[in-house]
């Protein structure tokens, strides 16, 4: 199938081959060609450009056009940080944080993660492969077009692996890019309340070999946070995911600063995800490093906890991604375009900076920017086709409108 779409309004993130992310003032920038045509051969952008050097219509072989006049067109989003798959929800602790207890509170109790694993662990895993599926065609309308899926409700052999085995048939039945990253240690299960470090080599001699061994995980993650795992623990994981030849994808300063992020980079990590409290030393870590600065703002409104210091970030010359955290406790939204608005509304960050970091940059959070994240000949279709709107800024600033005409996802068009 050929897919022509012509007079589209602007074309966002226009880039060369080769470009894996964008850093610093450089994420200003959101190269663009006005009155453009697209053409899409089977799942890969072949070729584009402005109208006025389109070729003669009749010398285009195509089997479907779409007018896209006053439309604009930009690569989907990609969201590198998401717990997708979980069972049940939590709309009663977030009573209970409307009434005063706060999100450390809820976890003491044993409510949080411990909360979401027992209810993952009593659930079927046709039950949760269908719940996560709605979740999973939800993000896709809204525009994300890859996405990585993270374990970590389970705090159980057998319920981790059930939570990757639903992955992996997300993955098999979806045209969605879809990355897996073991999360094992995202709480300590009552099992092993009193014996932190047993659990962490329970993870590492039982859980790890069973899951690599069915080739369930791309990344692995770890909770580095004060009351739930330190950083001898975050060292011990990224060796062991080393051997595995697993990358660190690792949740880190969202509530303290206790070097996680300094340990990420020693380690290689691909990406440091939060960062709501970020100090000196760890933009210092990150300097010169390859390893990618997520935040992830939804969770900053839903929780009401600070929001990623962006401008620190990006004015020390760094790359920035943004994501959903998609998940049952601090973030239940997979919306993209609500993080993309939250983003230039609460960080301060220009909607060049917020779709850079939501389209290449979380492309490399996920080791997928050659292949997605930009409209460069030879990647993936798959692209948003927005509403007809006055210009770009209008996505950010529009916050809570759907601006989203038409989805296509490796070619195809969704809806
Ligand atoms: N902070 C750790 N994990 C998730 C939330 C987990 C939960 O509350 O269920 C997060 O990224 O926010
Ligand atoms: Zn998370």
């Amino acid at each position: 199938m050929r897919i022509l779409i012509t007079h589209i309004q602007e074309l966002l993130q226009v880039r060369p081959k080769g470009t894996l992310k964008i850093a610093g003032s450089a994420m200003k920038k959101l190269p663009s060609i006005k009155n453009a045509w697209l053409l899409i051969n089977q799942d890969k952008i072949e070729d584009f450009g402005s109208m006025e050097t389109m070729p003669e219509i009749d010398e285009i072989e195509y089997d479907k056009e779409i007018d896209a006049t006053g439309q604009i067109v930009l690569p989907s989003w990609v969201d590198s940080h998401t717990h997708l798959i979980y069972a049940g929800n939590r709309e009663q602790e977030f009573v209970d944080r409307i009434n005063g207890l706060t999100y450390e509170e809820i976890a003491e109790k044993g409510g949080g993660i411990l909360n979401s694993a027992k209810k993952l662990q009593e659930t079927s895993e046709e039950t949760l492969y269908n719940e996560s599926l709605k979740r999973l065609e939800e993000v896709i309308k809204l525009g994300t077009g890859a996405i990585e899926i993270k374990s970590g409700y389970g705090l159980t052999t057998e319920a981790e692996l059930k939570m990757l085995r639903v992955a992996k048939r997300l993955k098999e039945k979806h045209p969605i890019e879809i990355k897996t990253t073991f999360l094992g240690a995202h709480a300590v299960p009552p099992k092993f309340k009193n014996d932190r470090t047993g659990y962490i080599s329970h993870i590492i001699e039982e859980m790890l070999p069973k899951i690599a061994e069915e080739n369930l995980a791309d990344y692995i993650d770890i909770f580095c946070e004060k009351g739930y795992f330190s950083l001898e623990d975050t060292e011990r994981i990224l060796e062991a995911g080393k051997k595995y030849g697993l990358k660190g994808k690792i949740h880190v300063n969202q509530f303290n600063a206790i070097g996680g992020i300094k340990t990420a980079v020693e380690h290689q990590s691909l990406s440091v995800d939060h960062l709501e409290v970020l100090e000196k030393e760890d933009i210092e870590a990150l300097k010169n490093s390859d390893t990618m600065p997520v935040a992830l703002p939804s969770c900053s409104l839903f929780l009401g906890i600070p929001y990623t210091p962006a401008r620190e970030i990006i004015d020390n010359n760094l790359p920035l991604a943004l994501a959903t955290d998609y998940n049952p406790g601090s973030t239940p939204s997979g919306n993209m375009n609500l993080v993309v608005s939250l983003a230039c509304i609460k960080m301060n960050m220009t909607p060049e900076e917020a779709i850079n970091a939501a389209t290449i940059n979380a492309a490399y959070a996920l080791e997928l920017s050659e292949t997605h994240g930009s409209i460069t000949k030879g990647k993936i279709a798959n692209l948003i086709i927005t509403k007809q709107i006055p210009s770009y800024g209008f996505l950010p600033y529009a916050f809570g409108s759907n601006n989203i005409d038409q989805v296509i996802l490796g070619g195809k068009t969704i809806f």
